[in-house]
């Protein structure tokens, strides 16, 4: 792969979901019928001086990161690491990072992420499958004072405990936490579902999502045929909304499919739509056939 030929993303004012949907289903037309053709918020261009100055993240650095602890991304693990430290920014430039948030990061792999969010000045909470890569960034960051390490599934993972010890600590100047994760595309589903109703440690969630799936899930009205039963999730729980296209190229290896960033604003419970049971409203919505269709 060719450094040079990184893209790097132009984030443009909220698109309203219809026309969302009608450049995506057009994409994918476009790709389909072998026309090779932009979206047209999405501009190319070569990474610009500034940026790799600043950027240890590129091409050459994560392979001589993986090679130092003498790893290969692993599939099974959705390790796809991100190589455009400008995308790193916006992500956290989504999120609103500033000096004093304390940020839980899923799957931190070579620390490219980490290292903007701690330039931020905020506090890293990083939980890490692959032990390799947990030492890896630990030792990385390890004179930071600002990173901790899990070497944990984000998905096993005791959040809540691990979170109220820095909530409201010395580190943190709010109440709330944010998400902010380049995530395998793998466990997407499984991250929403345990994140957003946390609405009462975390205010926002960022994510780094599979593109038809972050597309799929910013729907919110119930009369466009794509709504289905996670978007009741997602829309009793959060306020979401897709911020910019990655293409694939930015990632080594590289995916077969192209990526977008969403946030997901989430909701303090007093503000949840009223249902007598909450649990079992969800056990009905998420199990009904139409949710087993989607995956
Ligand atoms: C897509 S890579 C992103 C790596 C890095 N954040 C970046 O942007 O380059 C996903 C990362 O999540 C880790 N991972 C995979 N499954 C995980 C899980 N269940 N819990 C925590 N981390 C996981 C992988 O080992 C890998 O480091």
């Amino acid at each position: 792969m060719n450094p040079s030929s990184l893209c790097s993303v132009q984030t443009f004012p909220p698109i309203s979901q219809s026309a969302l949907l009608y450049r995506h289903r057009k994409l994918a037309h476009d790709s389909t019928a072998g026309v090779r053709r932009r979206a047209p918020y999405l501009v190319c261009a070569e990474r610009s001086k500034g940026a790799s100055m600043r950027s240890a993240d590129d091409y050459h650095a994560t392979l001589k990161a993986l090679k130092s602890k003498g790893r290969f991304p692993r599939k099974s693990l959705g390790q796809h690491y991100m190589l455009n430290s400008e995308i790193n920014d916006q992500l956290a430039g989504a999120a609103g990072i500033e000096q004093g948030d304390v940020v839980l990061e899923i799957g931190p792999g070579t620390g490219s992420l980490t290292n903007v969010l701690l330039n931020s000045g905020a506090f890293v909470l990083a939980v890490e499958k692959d032990k390799h890569m947990a030492a890896l960034v630990s030792e990385r960051f390890s004179s930071s004072g600002k990173l901790k390490v899990l070497t944990e599934d984000i998905v096993k993972c005791h959040v809540r405990s691990h979170m109220s010890s820095l909530v409201g600590s010395t580190y943190s100047k709010s109440r709330n936490a944010k998400v902010v994760a380049n995530i395998p595309f793998n466990i997407s589903t499984d991250v929403i579902k345990l994140f957003l109703p946390m609405g009462d440690i975390f205010s926002e969630v960022v994510l780094l999502l599979q593109e038809e799936t972050a597309v799929r899930l910013v729907v919110s009205s119930l009369r466009t045929p794509e709504y289905r039963p996670i978007n009741v999730f997602v829309n009793f729980y959060s306020e979401p909304e897709y911020k910019f296209k990655v293409p694939r190229t930015n990632f080594f290896p590289q995916p077969n499919v192209d990526a977008a960033v969403v946030s997901f604003k989430l909701k303090q419970p007093s503000e949840y739509p009223h249902v007598s049971s909450t649990k079992s409203f969800f056990s009905m919505v998420l199990h009904s056939p139409a949710y087993a269709v989607m995956h």
